[in-house]
């Protein structure tokens, strides 16, 4: 039976579970449950902080994890990362009391609040200088008006937080971090692991793109596929009218109503979007 970790609590917690949900996995029927069988899919899911998770999978313990790349980089375990999975994006970043005018420089020989020490120990290692390093579970951005430290390393996310603590980012960004499925490193996943990391790529590719059909003037078809090639290239299908053709084709969420609106000023009609729940490439 395959063994996979998930986020308990947490930023990635509820993501992570509704695109294992949608995979047609077997969802937890209590937030306080640790562990949940899924017989039917032949998976045990193991409900585990999500700092904790990369050590697990590292160790071999089990085979799957979702975890933050911030979250597996400073467990130092040795995984590899099978997809980026499109949520829980954000930064690592220095920061200091806006006005000070901080580079990555002064930090030598200061006072360092952070979550994530090995992060912060390696970067400071890399730039061959050292720094004292304050340890703290949360809340970090209080540390300096509290007086515990100088500076910070924390995530950012919409930056909201370091705004209303008067914080201001400096210095090169030390992660760019997302929810990734990570795997113990150097270990080809089995046929089981391929299957599930499959499925989940299906979902998370579906939630990034979206499907467009359209009818079109045979004569525009080429400019019409230009705009919209499709993975491959787009799927044309004939109409009763032999002036006409059908459209079909995937294009990136993000970019779906611009590509719309070019397909409407080319001469497209009956252009409709529509959700992809799931796919296999
Ligand atoms: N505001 C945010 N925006 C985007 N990603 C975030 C944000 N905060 C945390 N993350 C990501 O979530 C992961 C951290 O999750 P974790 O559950 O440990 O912390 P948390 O969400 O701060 O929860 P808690 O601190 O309550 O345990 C990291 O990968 C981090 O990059
Ligand atoms: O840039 P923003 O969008 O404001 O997000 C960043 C904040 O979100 C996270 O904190 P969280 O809410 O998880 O609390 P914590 O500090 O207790 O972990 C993170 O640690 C930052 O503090
Ligand atoms: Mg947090």
């Amino acid at each position: 039976m395959l063994r996979v970790a998930v986020p308990n609590k947490g930023s990635l917690s509820e993501s992570a579970s509704a695109v294992l949900a949608e995979a047609g996995y077997r969802k937890r029927s209590d937030s306080k449950d640790l562990t949940v069988l899924d017989n039917t899919n032949d998976v045990e899911f193991f409900f585990l902080r999500p700092k904790d998770i990369a050590i697990y999978v590292g160790q071999g313990t089990l085979d799957l994890g979702i975890t933050g790349r911030d979250l597996a980089g400073d467990s130092g375990a040795a995984v590899d990362e099978q997809i980026s999975m499109g949520f829980g994006s954000s930064t690592f970043r220095y920061a200091a009391p806006a006005g000070q005018e901080w580079t990555v420089d002064d930090l030598a020989g200061k006072r360092i609040a952070t979550s994530y020490p090995n992060l912060v120990r390696r970067d400071l290692a890399d730039r061959g200088f050292t720094a004292e390093i304050i340890r703290l579970d949360g809340a970090v951005e209080i540390s300096i008006q509290l007086g515990v430290a100088d500076a910070i390393a924390d995530v950012v996310g919409s930056g909201r937080t370091l705004r209303q603590h008067g914080l201001v980012a400096f210095g090169d960004t030390l992660c760019d971090s997302e929810a990734v499925l990570i795997s113990r490193a150097g270990v080809e996943p089995d046929k089981a692991a391929r299957q599930f990391i499959a499925r989940v790529q299906g979902v998370v590719i579906g939630q990034q793109y979206v499907m467009i059909d359209y009818d079109c003037p045979r004569s525009l078809l080429e400019q019409a596929s230009a705009i919209t090639p499709g993975i491959e290239s787009p799927t044309v299908a004939p109409m009763a009218d032999p002036d006409w053709v059908a459209v079909r084709a995937m294009v990136p969420r993000k970019q779906h109503q611009n590509l719309m609106d070019e397909l409407a000023e080319l001469g497209a009609k009956a252009i409709l979007a529509t959700d992809i729940r799931s796919c296999r490439f």
